[in-house]
């Protein structure tokens, strides 16, 4: 019978490094099991657990979600395995294992399982690898944390020789560690580094254990999050060798023998199992050096870890956190462009100064230097040029969710659309169509443009519409906008790809405060809204400057960083009901090529140079969608939110755009009064005044909200600058009540109530536009004191959260 299971198993893909003799022995460990047709091998959800190897007959994986129905994941055919996933990772199965047929198997409990792994450890070692594939093959999003786990388990046998990136910082950090290194070398004793997360503790221990046994000698890793769990048994203490109803071959020391014994997050074992581990690390009589890593300052130890364990520790080497020596950063970015390069076969991409800059004011609080590697790397792989620029650096916490949300996605038809991209494609080229229509009927026949009332419209329609929709709809305007339409059309052709200044990246909002000013100041100066020559001349301006800083700078730079109404659409879209966001968790763990900032081949990435992930407001998100059509992992939502939410949960915008609020709502007074009703008689000395008033507002609007957000140093959103933000209803309010004033005809509307014959008509009318009027501002206003309100609010409620923990 053994014989019958040893060939059966030399047929297993899996054993096929194992000779006949070791087969023979891992057979007697087997046991034969028969399945009739529609049974259940194993049922998902099922505690208990063993390995199973299918010998003949065929059967299914199935998963059964939520309510839903019972899903088939893939077919078993003889000489593959099951049941090994829930034995390592010790939770209940994911999937069930039907019959399809008359099924035999060969099956193994836990505890042979765990003797087969000691017992071969290349064979563990090979097992993980086909597991991986398995999982890949099988429904990744479903396994996806178990999967990283397990891959996790797998590395304490994996050789860590090319793990680590073998820097260490500038040359003061460096001399410390190699002297560290030195004495920590010389067997006095085991060995607990402390330290933050992703301070290179890991690494510390393995160059240690490079010094002290070779790179030849084991170096097994184990997880004190998961040892109670996984490892617990595999310790000996001499206590309960002999009462052990189990017998192993073998224990963590004996693997590691020789070598080193790395235990992570030590602190994480219950305090039974640390009692249990400090006897077993006495007795074990240095078969291996043991290095222990946490979480914690060296003063801490004796409050988290139990004094048996912490006196098996001859010596502790506290790591010191990134924030602490930021003279290593720039050499260590550097370091690790260079590694990337080298890998990549790409030149070394620089830092500028300004990206250098970033780097040093972060506080790598998240992950220290594995955090600053992830910057890195990210930085590596989106740069289109040798140089990476603030542009590219995405830093600190990623977008959070806040409140509900509908995402929209979850409508096929919807989906479908936005995917394939073809109705925003042929608006986008109507809307180019027109527009140049138009701009040639107002340049051509002004007449017939004025006749025909389609010159009213543009000042009448095209922007109080702007103005109206952007609280709704975010930036969607900006994706059917003409002039970018335009623009992406000579930018495809021709284009120099320079990298953007940074004084533009900088002072942006200085840039599109100015050229807002400008343009409304030149229209009602040239009296533009009545003058059909005149505005198309405004349109073709913009439009040459647009192509011009498309032909310059990569993507929409324009649209980002100059567009005066791009900025004004923006400001009003961080409270509009519509964003776009990326679900972080599936893109830190799953994505690697970062495509919405990449694009692909048939879609451009982000124009904004946004990468989804840290998205985190509308400001400079257009709507066009690319990054929905270009995502490979179904990341990107579309949702319908509340409106005004984001600027009370702000955490991160560009905070010059305030300056801009404060001069949009600046200007309001000066167009109201003197630009929309005082204009009986446009003489010189009417423009003088209004132009000294006009500047004057709009700038000391500005001046005034710089003073109060300043120093703007990071984008985190301070309270102030939510607090600007939050007039935003009002700005929009002052905009729509002065662009209201040029739709077609409502000046002469008026709205009767009723009739007296004794005090005149005008008791009783009242114009369309004082009606409109009293209505934008009611709104701005309560809308406005509503989001102060919110803001203050929730301010408030973080600052007791915070206070608390
Ligand atoms: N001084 C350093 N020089 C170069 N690379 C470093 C340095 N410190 C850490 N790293 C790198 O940072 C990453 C994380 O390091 P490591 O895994 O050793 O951190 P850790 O403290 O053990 O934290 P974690 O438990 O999160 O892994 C590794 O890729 C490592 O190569």
């Amino acid at each position: 019978m053994i014989d019958d299971k040893a060939y059966s198993l030399s047929n297993v893909e899996l054993l096929s490094d194992l000779s006949s003799a070791e087969l023979a022995e891992l057979a007697s460990e087997f046991q034969w099991e028969n399945y009739a047709l529609g049974t259940e091998i194993i049922k998902q959800g099922q505690e208990e657990h063993a390995f199973y190897i299918l010998i003949k007959g065929k059967a299914d994986i199935m998963i059964r979600k939520e309510g839903h129905r019972m899903r088939r994941v893939r077919s078993l055919s003889p000489g593959d395995t099951f049941g090994e996933f829930s034995l390592l990772n010790g939770k209940a199965s994911a999937s069930t294992i039907l019959c399809l047929e008359e099924c035999q198997v060969l099956t193994l409990d836990s505890e042979g399982f765990a003797r087969m792994l000691l017992r071969w450890p290349k064979l563990y070692q090979m097992f993980i690898g086909r597991l991986t594939q398995n999982l890949n093959e099988a429904n990744l999003t479903l396994s996806e944390a178990n999967y990283k786990e397990i891959l996790r388990s797998a590395l304490q046998l994996n050789q860590y020789k090319d793990k680590f990136y073998g820097l260490w910082g500038g040359p003061r950090t460096t001399a410390e560690v190699e002297r560290k290194l030195e004495e920590l070398a010389q067997p006095k004793g085991h060995l607990l580094l402390t330290g933050e997360r992703g301070t290179g503790r890991q690494m510390m221990a393995w160059y240690v254990h490079q010094r002290q046994s070779g790179t030849e000698a084991p170096f097994v890793v184990v997880d004190g999050r998961r040892f109670d769990q996984q490892w617990k048994d595999l310790i000996m203490e001499p206590a309960s060798q002999e009462e052990s109803s189990v017998v192993y071959n073998s224990n963590l020391f004996d693997i590691a023998e020789g070598g080193t014994l790395f235990i992570r997050e030590i602190n994480l074992i219950s305090p039974h199992t640390q009692l249990k581990l400090a006897r077993s690390i006495n007795y074990q009589r240095n078969k291996c050096f043991i290095i222990g890593s946490l979480d914690s300052e060296p003063d801490d130890l004796e409050r988290i870890i139990i004094p048996e364990l912490r006196k098996c520790f001859a010596h502790t080497y506290e790591i010191t956190p990134l924030r602490e020596r930021k003279r290593d950063i720039p050499i260590l970015a550097q370091g690790f462009l260079e590694k990337l390069a080298q890998k990549n076969q790409r030149n070394v991409p620089v830092l500028n100064q300004e990206a250098t800059q970033l780097l040093l004011s972060h506080h790598y609080q998240q992950g220290n230097v594995s955090e600053l590697i992830q910057v890195i790397e990210r930085a590596f792989y989106i740069a289109e040029q040798d140089v990476i620029g603030l542009e590219q650096i995405f830093f600190g916490p990623t977008a959070e969710q806040n409140g509900h949300t509908i995402n929209l996605l979850a409508s096929p038809t919807l989906k479908g659309l936005l995917k394939k991209g073809v109705l925003i494609g042929w608006i986008r080229r109507a809307a180019a169509a027109l527009f140049i229509g138009l701009v040639l009927l107002l340049l051509f026949n002004p007449q017939v443009a004025v006749s025909t009332k389609i010159f009213a419209l543009v000042w009448g329609l095209w922007w109080p519409l702007l103005a109206l929709i952007s609280p709704f709809l975010g930036r969607l305007w900006c994706t059917v906008c003409p002039f970018s339409t335009i623009m992406d059309f000579v930018q495809k052709r021709v284009h120099m790809n320079r990298a953007i200044p940074e004084f533009v990246i900088k002072y942006d909002y200085i840039l599109v405060s100015f050229l807002f000013l400008t343009i409304f100041w030149v229209e009602v100066i040239t009296d533009m809204r009545f003058n059909p020559s005149y505005t198309a001349v405004l349109l073709i301006s913009i439009q040459v400057c647009a192509i011009i800083i498309a032909v310059l700078y990569p993507r929409h730079t324009w649209c980002r960083h100059f567009c005066p109404l791009g900025g004004f659409i923006g400001t009003a879209s961080v409270g509009s009901m519509l964003e776009v966001r990326a679900d972080p968790s599936l893109c830190l763990n799953k994505c690697t090529t970062f495509e919405c900032y990449v694009g692909t081949e048939n879609v451009p990435g982000c124009p904004m140079s946004q990468h989804l992930p840290f998205l985190d407001n509308n400001l400079d998100c257009k709507l066009c969608f690319n990054c929905v059509r270009n995502c490979p992992n179904g990341s990107v939502q579309v949702n319908l939110r509340l409106a005004g939410r984001e600027v009370w949960h702000l955490v991160r915008v560009n905070q010059g755009f305030a300056v801009f609020i404060g001069v949009m709502l600046g200007i309001l007074v000066p167009l109201y009064y003197l630009a929309s009703f005082q204009r009986i008689e446009v003489s010189t000395s009417w423009k003088v005044w209004f132009s000294l008033f006009y500047w004057g507002a709009g700038l000391t609007g500005g001046m005034l909200a710089w003073m109060i957000v300043k120093p703007f140093k990071t984008k985190a959103a301070s309270l102030r600058v939510k607090l600007i933000f939050a007039f935003t209803p009002l700005v929009l309010a002052g905009h729509i009540m002065y662009q209201a004033a040029y739709i077609p005809g409502i000046r002469s509307l008026f709205l009767g109530i009723g009739y007296n014959a004794h005090s005149g008509l005008q008791s009783f009318y009242i114009s369309a536009t004082a009606i409109a009027n009293g209505i934008a501002l009611t709104f701005g206003l309560v809308l406005t004191g509503i989001t102060i309100a919110l803001v203050l609010l929730r301010t408030k409620e973080k600052r007791t959260a915070r206070s608390k923990n």
